[in-house]
């Protein structure tokens, strides 16, 4: 999906909300364990139900991996449903992957090219090498790690070298690197006071923000920080969203929260929160 495309989207649903698909079966209602695969008929139910909006969803590869091939096959079902039904999704596929450039160029082919995601999350630490195999993919975004939401992010992120924070320095750097327009951040929600001078950095980048709902993030603060001329964000929840309710209603209630983020963002972009 092009960044253009994204944008029509974020338009035309006063959406900018995506919705992580943190599948945990000690997590999901008992009543789908039954099922022949519990992860995708979960997965299934809560897009159906949310599409209209989100204009993003987030599997994190975690939660798949953690059940092995069973994992893998409920991660494969899951974006080949959102690429056949729902296209106009853009699908990030968090994995925070990079390495030496050979083996980054695997990654990319994995989620780029085998899983058709039209994103990848990318740790920035082992440099220019590790990061720009997966520049190379047309119209497949790669979302670096910037000033993450976790209480860590203050043992690296915010320390300074020669003057700047290192979280600066991935920005500015990685704007340099080669087909750098396909390059997107994640800042967390729980660090939105940092937003205004991360905008001064990257003013028109995408910036995928996780850290509303469990996290405790909020909303107001990220617009009022982050909001770039063409939206500029992308606000993640996961758990907030899909445990909405733990019952036979789950896919209603994961609807209900996401409505309401969703009324919030109308809100901010038609100017009256
Ligand atoms: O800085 C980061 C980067 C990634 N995440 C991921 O986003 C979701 C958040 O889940 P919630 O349930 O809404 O808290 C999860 O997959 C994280 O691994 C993040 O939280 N912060």
């Amino acid at each position: 999906m092009t960044t253009k495309q994204l944008v029509g989207q974020i338009r035309k649903k006063n959406s900018f909300l995506c919705i992580g698909l943190d599948t945990d079966l000690d997590k999901i209602p008992p009543h789908l364990l039954k099922e022949e695969d519990p992860i995708f008929s979960f997965n299934k139910a809560i897009i159906d139900a949310t599409n209209h909006l989100c204009v993003a969803y987030k599997p994190n590869i975690a939660f798949y991996e953690a059940y092995g091939i069973k994992g893998w096959k409920a991660l494969e079902k899951t974006i080949g449903y959102l690429n056949a039904n729902y296209p106009e999704q853009f699908t990030i596929a968090d994995a925070k992957r990079g390495d030496i450039g050979n083996t980054s160029t695997r990654y990319a082919k994995a989620f780029f090219e085998d899983l058709n995601f039209d994103s990848l999350t990318i740790a920035p630490y082992m440099g220019r090498d590790s990061v720009e195999p997966f520049l190379t993919f047309d119209n497949k975004h790669t979302i670096l790690l910037a000033l993450t939401s976790n209480e860590g992010a203050y043992d690296f992120q915010t320390e300074k070298i020669d003057g700047q924070e290192l979280y600066k320095k991935v920005l500015q750097v990685s704007k340099g690197y080669k087909n750098a327009e396909n390059l997107m951040y994640v800042v967390g929600a729980t660090k939105a006071s940092y937003l205004k001078e991360i905008r001064e950095i990257v003013p028109d980048s995408f910036l995928l923000v996780p850290g509303v709902g469990a996290q405790g993030g909020s909303l107001k603060e990220v617009c009022r920080y982050g909001m770039n001329k063409q939206v500029g964000l992308l606000v993640n929840s996961s758990r907030g969203i899909i445990y909405a309710s733990n019952d036979t209603d789950f896919a209603s209630g994961a609807a209900h929260e996401a409505e309401r983020i969703q009324k919030e963002m109308e809100a901010i972009l038609i100017g009256l929160a």
